[in-house]
């Protein structure tokens, strides 16, 4: 693709330019071993190194054009420089511009949230498939335009590659787009110069303090994403969550709440929930639906709200969203022959386990027990290790902690701060196995029938990550072949 180099800089922030901007640049990106001849090399800080001293490497690979922060010390002939006030900023609005602005041309919605946005993001695009349009999906599990399957490396798509994928699904005809917009992607501006017609905020809880320092700076990644929008835009909030208002506090958009608890434009009331799904009042009527746990009462209003202010109708929403299952790895059901029931579910911070479990011990018929094997992933929030390791003791009969992704941690010094959190009287009822594979077969052996099994932390993953190696490993197949050895 080609464009002037003037002409894909509107918007950036800019500082100084040494050269001439009516340069042609046929590639853009922010990596130097990605810079081919022709190549806009944008440097930006990161958060393990600075792409400022890679600017040197991306001139020798063939860059013709530099956006930067900081000038080098020595300019090259031949090469445009563009210094900016911020080049992560400055990315997403050339990243857009480079692309044609394809988020101006689709109704696209961004979701945010601590949990529930992979959940809500399916949903919603599974709906509108079923309403009849071609749309896109922007997920943690996978990217999809209509049914062809993108794998995903992020919640989030970095500037490039999002502009790059909205504009394929342009061309593919989509007309709607739903897309999960992580705390990160806000921060580092991976969303910059998107256009939203609307976003949905979900809830705010415990989770990525390593990244965001203080649970205020959290919460003002995502207030930001409602404070960019425009006044052509909705957004809606979950207010049984208390930072829901907040979210509202200074957007310029169309201010829209929904809630089972208080007052709000999307009002739902749970009536029933069970093993096989939930009822709830919504849109003036009593529908039951495929999904199971409160939380997804929560997850599938919001995703009402957003079609009815997309203009779809009511009934007919409705009558498509009762059909629909849950994202891979979000509650899924496995029973083993000798009727233990297995659950994998994704969650990875303490008010996903806590919603969980909770709906796990809300479903128990009997004095089934509960096992638990859950870990926490490596390189990230440690605050949250001995929180969740408490809450699995609270809610569970019995505990087997374990490795999730230790990426470059050491598996057994995760598994230490986990065990800060068990009490001394609920010692008795925790095992630590670090192999994850080895856990769940304990647990399976442990178990007897009618037992409930949660394998909670990695839902859809199939891989577990080990210094830096991305190893096969898959919790619901694992479940599965360890079930098949049991006999009946
Ligand atoms: C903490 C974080 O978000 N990191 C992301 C960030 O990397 P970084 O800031 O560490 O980059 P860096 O390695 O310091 O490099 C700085 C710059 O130098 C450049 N560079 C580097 C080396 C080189 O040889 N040449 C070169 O030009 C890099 O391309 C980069 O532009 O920017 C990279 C490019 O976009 C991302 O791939 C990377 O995601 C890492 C892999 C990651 O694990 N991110 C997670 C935490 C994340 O983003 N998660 C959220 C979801 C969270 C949730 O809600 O659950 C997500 O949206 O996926
Ligand atoms: N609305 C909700 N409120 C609280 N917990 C939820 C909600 N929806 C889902 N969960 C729990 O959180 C887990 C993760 O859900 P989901 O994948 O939809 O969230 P996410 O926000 O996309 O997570 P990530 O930040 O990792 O992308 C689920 O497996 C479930 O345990
Ligand atoms: N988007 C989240 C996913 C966490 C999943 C969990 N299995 C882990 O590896 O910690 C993150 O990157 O923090
Ligand atoms: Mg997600």
């Amino acid at each position: 693709m080609k464009a002037l180099l003037k002409d894909i800089l509107y918007k950036a922030s800019l500082v100084s330019v040494k050269g001439d901007t009516s340069t042609e640049i046929t590639h853009i990106c922010f990596d130097s071993r990605a810079v081919q001849p022709g190549s806009l090399f944008i440097a930006v800080r990161g958060t393990q190194t600075d792409g400022h001293t890679y600017i040197e490497k991306a001139i020798l690979s063939g860059a013709s054009a530099i956006v930067c922060e900081e000038l080098p010390g020595e300019l090259k002939e031949n090469v445009v420089y563009v210094q900016v006030a911020d080049s992560a900023e400055a990315l997403g609005y050339i990243a857009s511009n480079y692309y044609g602005n394809p988020s101006a041309k689709l109704k696209l919605v961004g979701v945010t949230g601590t949990n529930g946005k992979t959940t809500t993001v399916t949903l919603l695009h599974k709906l509108f498939r079923k309403l009849g349009y071609n749309a896109g999906l922007l997920s943690t599990v996978q990217n999809q335009i209509n049914e062809t399957i993108i794998p995903s490396t992020h919640t989030t798509p970095d500037a490039i590659q999002l502009n790059k994928l909205l504009a394929q699904m342009l061309q593919a005809g989509c007309t709607h787009v739903f897309m999960e917009v992580s705390s990160h992607a806000v921060v580092q501006h991976r969303v910059t110069g998107i256009t939203f017609a609307g976003a949905l905020f979900t809830n705010i809880t415990h989770d990525h303090l390593d990244f965001h320092k203080t649970f205020d700076n959290y919460i003002k990644a995502k207030k930001k994403f409602f404070d960019d929008l425009s006044s052509a835009a909705f957004a809606l909030v979950n207010i049984d969550d208390k930072r829901g208002m907040v979210m509202l506090q200074n957007t310029l958009a169309k201010k829209q709440t929904f809630a089972l608890q208080s007052m709000s434009d999307f009002k739902g009331k749970l009536i029933a929930n069970t093993l096989q799904g939930l009822q709830m009042e919504i849109g003036g009527k009593e529908v039951w639906f495929k999904l199971i746990g409160n939380f997804n009462a929560y997850n599938l209003l919001g995703v009402y709200g957003v079609a009815i202010l997309l203009g779809e109708d009511s009934e007919e929403v409705l009558t498509q969203l009762s059909d629909l299952y849950a994202a891979a790895g979000r509650f899924e059901q496995i029973v083993a022959p000798n009727g233990v029931t297995g659950i994998v579910d994704y969650a990875h911070t303490p008010d996903a386990l806590e919603n969980v479990l909770s709906t796990i011990d809300s479903l128990r018929e009997g004095n089934e027990q509960v096992i638990t094997i859950v870990g926490c992933g490596g390189n990230r929030d440690a605050t949250k290790r001995p929180v969740m390791a408490e809450i699995a003791c609270k809610l569970s009969d019995k505990i087997i902690l374990t490795s999730d992704n230790p990426r470059d941690e050491d598996p057994m010094a995760i598994l230490d701060q986990m065990m800060a959190g068990v009490k001394i009287t609920d010692r008795k009822k925790v095992q630590v196995i670090a192999d994850r594979k080895e856990a769940i077969a304990k647990a399976v052996a442990m178990a007897n029938p009618k037992d409930i099994i949660l394998v909670a932390g990695k839902g859809h993953e199939t891989y577990q990550e080990i210094k830096g190696v991305k190893h096969p490993f898959d919790d619901k197949q694992t479940l599965k072949n360890i079930f098949t050895m049991i006999n009946d």
